[in-house]
């Protein structure tokens, strides 16, 4: 979906002081927000993470995924670096919405794993879109990334997107006994890059 840019504010974190720039799908009125640390100018390949929104990992503290650790560990390396970005894109649920992430969850407490659930909707199992990236990346200057993913569809999505992904970081944070289920899954079903070690100390 594209994009048009509308501003750009200072956004201080715990993490370090980013610029937080915003974006508009101007067929659907959907939000998307990019936060950027340092030079933009340089064509050094930058240190990215494109995180979808999951508002239970990433506000509600869920531990029934690994996103807010993750969306945590990226802010942290990229302060570490001092220099990268990280897309926020509003996608909830792998694009099903938040309303039937919490059907699919119910089914996920009957017994059923994330891509059964899924199915079971009648939807796909992962409905993301990355083409805003495109945009967000142009409207920046920014050429080269370092992605911070476990998803090789996500590499792949992007990379045939025209987008330069010069070199994967993995983000092996969070695992419990609460997703370790669903990481799994992810491993199995959806090809994620998941080995049961975890790095100790993402930041
Ligand atoms: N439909 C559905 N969406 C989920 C579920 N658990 C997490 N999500 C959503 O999945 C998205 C995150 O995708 P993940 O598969 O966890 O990770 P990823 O972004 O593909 O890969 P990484 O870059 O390695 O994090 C967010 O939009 C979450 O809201 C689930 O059980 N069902
Ligand atoms: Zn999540």
């Amino acid at each position: 979906m594209a994009v048009r840019y509308v501003q750009t504010c200072r956004l201080p974190t715990p993490f370090g002081v980013f610029d937080m720039h915003g974006f508009e799908e101007p067929d659907t009125g959907k939000e998307h927000i990019a936060l950027t640390l340092g030079d933009l100018e340089s064509d050094e390949p930058m240190l990215a993470r494109t995180h979808s929104e999951c508002l239970t990992g990433d506000a509600l503290y869920s531990m029934r995924c690994d996103c807010g650790y993750q969306l945590e560990a990226a802010l942290r390396s990229i302060a570490r670096e001092g220099r990268g970005i990280l897309m926020y894109l509003r996608q909830e649920g792998r694009g099903i919405g938040l309303l039937n992430k919490i059907r699919a969850y119910k089914l996920q407490d009957e017994g059923a794993d994330t891509v059964e659930a899924n199915e079971r909707l009648g939807f796909a199992a992962d409905l993301r879109d990355y083409s805003m990236c495109k945009d967000m990346l142009g409207h920046l200057g920014i050429r080269s990334l370092k992605l911070m993913t476990n998803n090789p569809r996500k590499v792949d999505a992007l990379r045939s997107l025209g987008i330069d992904v010069v070199e994967r970081v993995a983000i092996h944070v969070g695992r419990n006994p609460h997703n370790e289920h669903y990481l799994n899954t992810k491993q199995s079903k959806l090809g994620h890059w998941l080995e049961t070690h975890q790095d100790d100390d993402p930041a």
